[in-house]
């Protein structure tokens, strides 16, 4: 057996000093890439260039061959930071064009407590937004709203749908009444575990604590646990406290694993989800709308009602086709008051500010009974580009 040179500390303080020493790359590229974004402002070029990133993705890989680095982990790596490239600069130029909006701290409310989905993807959303987060918990949706509608709080992070549940009805109906607007969203991927506060095995566990959202998301593992009782909670991090505090190993929270270790709780049992893919979409709603520049994809969402003839919700979706805008997202809920009546909500890709959809709102505006934009903001949603592997 060859015997190393270096003892295992001596190996040990290499890895650490090369693994700073690409900190220090992966800093570099960034400032890099928001010189890319100031240039992009000169020229009116678009953030994303999927040609530049092919070419760029398929040089690495060959170079990364003369090194022994194979493939699919180059490009797995560089589709990271390609991703934080293209949001870095996102983040840099919506910065400049909202320069109200941009504060160094913003008071955040979300469904609490801390740890909860909604807390995770504040964190999340903010993470490059060079923006320090003042926490403001609150125990309901309708909460959430009305600090932000109080002035309270700057923004607030509702979860709108789920990859595996759907569409989440509490939210929907809150935007029906609310002055807000929605300034951003971000998509978290939702790992739910069986959490419990001391060392435990499953047959041991009688009673669950968690939100409505993940018994459903969860039901096909739960099934499978027999008589096991579903306590409810107003999330999953208040079921994490509950089960911290009594310290028993009968009863086990369901939630994200990071959360859990917030309440010192381990988990017993990972990826308990129906589908393996199981993401949360979290939009986020401030008092005033955001102006989104034209060099980033932006979505933009309505709330409309229709006549109630034959054919009316066909004749508005119409109008995004014929003027080549992409719906994304069509939910329809009830009104509130008015048995019988919808309200649909729209999300589309497009720019509220360019002529196209000024256009498509005018024309719905003739079409609906009732119409109002809920908001236009970034898409954050960076697909990866795919090249061929040989
Ligand atoms: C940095 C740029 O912007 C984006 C990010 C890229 C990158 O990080 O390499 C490449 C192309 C663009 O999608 C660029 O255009 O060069």
């Amino acid at each position: 057996m060859t015997k190393p040179t270096l003892t295992l500390d001596e190996i040990r303080k290499n890895v650490s000093r090369v693994d700073s020493e690409l900190l220090a790359l992966l800093a570099e590229r960034r400032q890099l890439s928001i010189e890319v974004a100031k240039s992009k402002i000169q020229t009116e070029k678009p953030v994303r260039d999927p040609a530049r990133e092919k070419i760029l993705l398929e040089k690495l890989v060959t170079a990364g061959k003369k090194h022994e680095l194979d493939a699919p982990y180059i490009v797995s790596i560089f589709h990271s930071i390609i991703e934080d490239s293209v949001l870095i600069q996102q983040a840099f130029l919506q910065k400049l064009a909202n320069p109200d909006s941009a504060q160094p701290i913003a008071r955040v409310s979300f469904l609490g407590p801390k740890g909860s989905y909604s807390y995770l993807a504040a964190k999340h959303f903010f993470s490059r937004k060079q923006t320090t987060l003042a926490e403001l918990p609150c125990k309901s949706f309708k909460e959430v709203v009305e600090i932000v509608e109080n002035g309270r709080a700057d923004y607030g992070v509702l979860p709108i749908e789920n990859t595996s549940s759907g569409s989440i009805n509490d939210v929907y109906d809150q935007l029906q009444h609310t002055r807000l607007s929605i300034v951003g969203e971000i998509t978290q991927p939702i790992e739910h575990c069986i959490l419990t506060a001391v060392d435990t095995d499953l047959e041991n566990i009688d009673c669950l604590y968690s939100h409505p959202q993940p018994y459903q998301q969860c039901s096909e593992y739960l099934r499978s646990l027999g008589d096991v009782k579903q306590e409810y909670c107003s999330s999953t991090a208040e079921a994490m406290q509950k089960v911290a505090e009594m310290k028993s190993g009968n009863v086990a929270a369901i939630g994200n694993a990071s959360s859990g270790a917030l309440y010192g709780l381990k988990p017993l049992k990972a990826n308990i989800a129906n589908q393996q893919e199981n993401h949360t979409r979290f939009i986020l709603v401030a008092r005033n709308p955001v102006d989104v520049t034209d060099l980033i994809p932006a979505k933009t969402t309505f709330i409309m009602s229709t006549a109630q003839d034959a054919g009316s919700l066909v004749e508005c979706l119409l109008v995004f086709r014929n003027h080549g805008i992409n719906m994304t997202k069509l939910e329809s809920r009830p009104v509130l008051g008015n048995p019988w009546e919808e309200m649909f909500y729209v999300d589309v890709e497009g720019n509220m500010s360019s002529e196209e959809m000024q256009k498509v709102l005018e024309e719905l505006t003739s079409l609906t009974r009732y119409i109002k934009v809920l908001g236009c903001y970034p898409i954050e949603n960076v697909s990866p580009t795919e090249i061929e592997l040989d």
